[in-house]
């Protein structure tokens, strides 16, 4: 049996799935935590990578692997591949008047939905360029290469690969670096960072200099197929999370993704690019050739995670709860930017609570508003992405939740389909590894559908409480 491994470098953690290249059956699997915050230096990404693979058993019988990763974080490396400072990654806030300024200066937001299919907005990585530029000129003049999670992740496993030192954690844990000039990326992730163009498929080194004042190395973007790194291990090209979900979970035209993760999607399978200059939807390349115009939101499970804390409960608990209360939480309405926010970009907002009464005060009310708050923010992604879906997926950590599968019609207003909790992630980079060694016939998983009347309430009284936020 020939296995190929898939990686997820999400947020919150890493998670490595082996399958077999042919049929697609699980083999092995394991996963570690990342550290929390929006900066974190990318050695932790390492070793939370060698720690999962260790877990799922390391690399024996494993032809092909692939990273999927958290779009957008930028790594900076300086010219003997040694990492500048800690990345920052797509929820850091810190460059949103960069995102402005740089929006600006361009000529307003149709100047960059035309160039390059995305209004910048603080993730992006060109808005982290400028802010480092300016705040921290020593570091930046230090920058010899840029990359994202997954190019850097791809390319400290082409390092330890071509050591021809076979798989150990502790093996591999100071692994030889490869030269910068084998930093390869795909179109998938290039298209969150601001400075390519999905239109043409090339880099927007222009842009870079207006943002960075220099243009340093940039990874090779290979095509859905193309190989970072050629041995006895294959490394395919990886990709952003988002787009290794929608090859994971099997996303073709007519589906819309909504994934809850850490962050909250909403993504569909298009072919050609977009660009839409209200900035709420992102013009983003996907990972077979195609395009995944998504929108994104910088809160979903993390909320949820915040109310059973406030609860003093467990996930589980929380969902049963929120299940008990009325549908519209009897009026109590959580706006969950908890983050600040991307879409709508309100980078300095916090999260409010709204329609409290003695009835309304209860555990069970606060599930009800939590749930619905994050999905509200959703519901809006899945209106300004403009499309009649056929099937909206819903996966992510926060769709294994009970509570959030049924009451999700209610507020999107239309029936989900819900695949069998998986790491669909990791599952979209382990097929892309597939594809370099075979033509995979992966079975497509039973889904669960669930409906439910719409309550148009909920939504009107969320958007009416997103008028009284504070900064
Ligand atoms: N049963 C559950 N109900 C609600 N949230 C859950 C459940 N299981 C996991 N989660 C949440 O999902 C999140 C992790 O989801 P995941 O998609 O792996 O995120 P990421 O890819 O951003 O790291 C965590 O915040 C976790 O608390
Ligand atoms: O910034 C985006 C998409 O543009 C996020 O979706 C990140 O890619 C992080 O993903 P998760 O950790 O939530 O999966």
């Amino acid at each position: 049996m020939t296995l190929v491994a898939g990686v997820d470098s999400s947020t919150q953690s890493c998670k490595v799935v082996i399958r077999d290249a042919e049929t697609g059956a699980l083999v092995r699997e394991g996963r570690a935590r990342h550290p929390e915050g929006t900066e974190v230096h990318p050695s932790h990404w390492w070793a939370a990578l060698l720690e999962a693979l260790e877990g799922a058993g390391g690399l024996d019988g494993v032809a092909a692997v692939s990273v999927g990763g958290q779009q957008h974080g930028m790594v900076c490396l300086d010219e003997s591949g040694n990492v500048v400072r800690e990345a920052l990654l797509w929820n850091d806030t810190r460059s949103a008047q960069a995102a402005a300024d740089l929006t600006t200066e361009l000529g307003g937001p149709q100047a960059w939905a035309d160039a390059v299919g995305s209004v910048p907005v603080a993730s992006f990585t060109v808005t982290k360029l400028r802010w480092l530029a300016e705040h921290e000129p020593a570091n930046a003049r230090r920058t010899a290469a840029v990359c994202l999670p997954h190019d850097w992740l791809t390319w400290r496993l082409a390092g330890a690969l071509a050591s021809g030192v076979p798989f150990s954690r502790a093996g591999w844990a100071d692994a030889p670096l490869a030269p910068l000039d084998a930093l390869a990326t795909d179109r998938g992730d290039a298209s969150g960072t601001g400075y390519w163009s999905p239109f043409t498929g090339s880099y927007r080194t222009d842009l870079l200099k207006v943002a960075f004042g220099a243009t340093p190395l940039l990874p090779r973007v290979l095509g859905p197929t193309g190989r970072a790194y050629d041995g006895d291990v294959l490394l395919a090209p990886g990709t952003g999370d988002n787009m290794a979900a929608a090859l994971g979970v099997g996303a073709r035209p007519g589906d819309v993704v909504v994934s809850l993760g850490t962050s909250g999607t909403a993504f569909a399978v298009a072919d050609r690019p977009s660009a839409d200059p209200t900035g709420a939807v992102a013009g983003f390349a996907d990972a077979t050739g195609r395009f995944l115009p998504l929108v994104c939101t910088l809160n979903a499970a993390r909320v949820l995670d915040a109310a059973a804390r406030i609860a003093g409960v467990g996930l589980g608990e929380l969902s049963d709860l929120a299940l008990q209360a009325p549908a519209g939480a009897g009026g109590l309405t959580l706006v969950p930017y908890l983050e600040g926010e991307r879409t709508p970009n309100r980078p300095t907002a916090t999260g409010s609570i709204h329609g409290l009464t003695l009835a309304t005060a209860t555990p069970a009310h606060l599930a009800r508003a939590a749930v619905e708050g994050m999905l509200c923010g959703l519901a809006d992604a899945l209106d300004a992405l403009r499309t009649q879906p056929e099937r909206v997926l819903m996966i992510g950590g926060a769709a294994r939740s009970e509570a959030v599968r049924r009451i999700a019609p209610t507020v999107f207003g239309v029936p989900v389909t819900v695949p069998p909790p998986a790491e669909y992630v990791a599952d979209g980079a382990a097929y892309q590894a597939a594809t370099l060694l075979t033509t995979p016939e992966w079975r497509a998983e039973e889904t669960a559908t669930y409906d439910g009347e719409a309550v148009p309430e909920i939504r009107a009284r969320y958007a009416r409480a997103t008028e009284h936020i504070l900064d």
